[in-house]
């Protein structure tokens, strides 16, 4: 299914949740809203599922008006299929019949997929990889087995798009991580359209197609994992994603002297015209090149975090507080004297 937002907001009272948003997804693609607590990910979810209407603008599936001020189509004449945080299960009804039950109810399931629905059953299972698991209920699973079903229950009908809301946020990192793999390969073998909330940037950089990062409402960019993290065309999507350091200086053609070392030339590696207009130069921590040498920007560590296959650096210089990651090769402890560069092989 393919998706046009135009110039949506979404107003409560006073308050505007949703400003000027415009937003294409592709058919098949696979889509993240990216945004901190607040930013209005799950207001745009509720207006694509059709559980609210905007306040203005349009939303068109597949070329057809769906939401607008004046007409709203109800979530089940959409053929999508949803996967919430709380993805309550029916206490009831065992892995098998809640994959059963939407290809009896959806409106959209073809007839076909109805006369062969516990074949279609037995696939999504295998697709789930619960076919083992079929006839358990749902307080004899685990929680990550639960949020399978969750998955499997919401692509059974073959809908045309999927939407989640933060689906594997009740889940512990282990699995959480885990789970990302099965729903790429869940997207690679349905080819379903997927608009996936989170708030977590290495869960999007790490299944989406593309990316819309949002904060206050507003849309801040949408690319590729790699042009969001590589190329941030805001100071929010800089720090957001890629926990930049956002250095102040001075701009001159393709050439950067960061303020507290005006004699020093950082080349362009893709800055953003607007974070040039801003007078900053956004350099991730592991863009960073940390040393005791008699060049470079001095400061002072003001915390080490050993983080297992890196090291995090706080140091602080003249005027900023700079994060730098480092291999585990350096060691530098609390108070010590260093100096900060960019790093030439970026
Ligand atoms: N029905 C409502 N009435 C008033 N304000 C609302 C309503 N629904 C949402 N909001 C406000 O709109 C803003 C966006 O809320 P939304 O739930 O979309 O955020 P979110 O990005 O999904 O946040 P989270 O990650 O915490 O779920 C918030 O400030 C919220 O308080």
């Amino acid at each position: 299914m393919s998706i046009k937002v135009a110039e949506v907001e979404r107003t409560f009272g006073s308050f505007t949740a949703l400003k000027h948003v415009n937003l294409t997804v592709e058919d098949g693609e696979f889509m993240a809203i990216l945004g901190p607590s607040g930013c209005g990910k799950t207001t745009l979810l509720r207006l694509l599922a059709g559980f609210d209407a905007p306040s203005s603008g349009t939303i068109e599936m597949d070329g057809r008006v769906v939401g607008s001020p004046k007409q709203i189509v109800p979530p089940e004449k959409r053929n999508i299929g949803m996967v919430f945080q709380s993805f309550a299960l029916w206490p009831h009804m065992n892995v098998r019949r809640h994959i059963e039950f939407p290809l009896m109810h959806h409106q959209f399931v073809s007839k076909a997929l109805k006369k062969n629905m516990r074949q279609r059953a037995d696939e999504v299972l295998k697709m789930i990889k619960l076919q083992d698991l079929a006839e358990r209920m749902p307080e004899e699973l685990s929680g990550g087995q639960r949020q399978r079903v969750a998955l499997g229950r919401a692509i059974a009908p073959q809908p045309k798009l999927l939407l989640m809301d933060e689906p594997l946020s009740s889940l512990d990192a282990e699995l959480r991580v885990a789970m990302r793999g099965e729903l790429q390969e869940i997207h690679r073998l349905t080819g379903t359209s997927i608009i996936y909330v989170t708030h977590d940037q290495s869960e999007a950089l790490a299944m989406a197609d593309r990316i819309v990062v949002m904060n206050h409402g507003s849309v801040e960019q949408i690319g590729t994992p790699r042009a969001i993290y590589n190329h941030p065309q805001t100071s929010f999507v800089a720090r957001f994603v890629g926990k930049a350091n956002l250095v102040k200086g001075k701009w001159q053609g393709s050439f950067f002297s960061p303020q507290e070392a005006p004699d020093v030339h950082w080349e362009d590696h893709g800055v953003s015209e607007i974070l040039k207009q801003e007078s900053v130069y956004s350099l991730r921590p592991e863009q960073i090149e940390i040393n005791q040498g008699d060049s470079g920007i001095p400061g002072e560590v003001a915390n080490v975090q050993y983080q297992g296959k890196d090291i995090r650096y706080t140091v602080k210089t003249a005027t900023a507080r700079w994060q730098v990651d480092t291999d585990l090769t350096h060691n530098f402890h609390l108070g010590e004297s260093v100096r900060l560069s960019i790093k030439s092989n970026l």
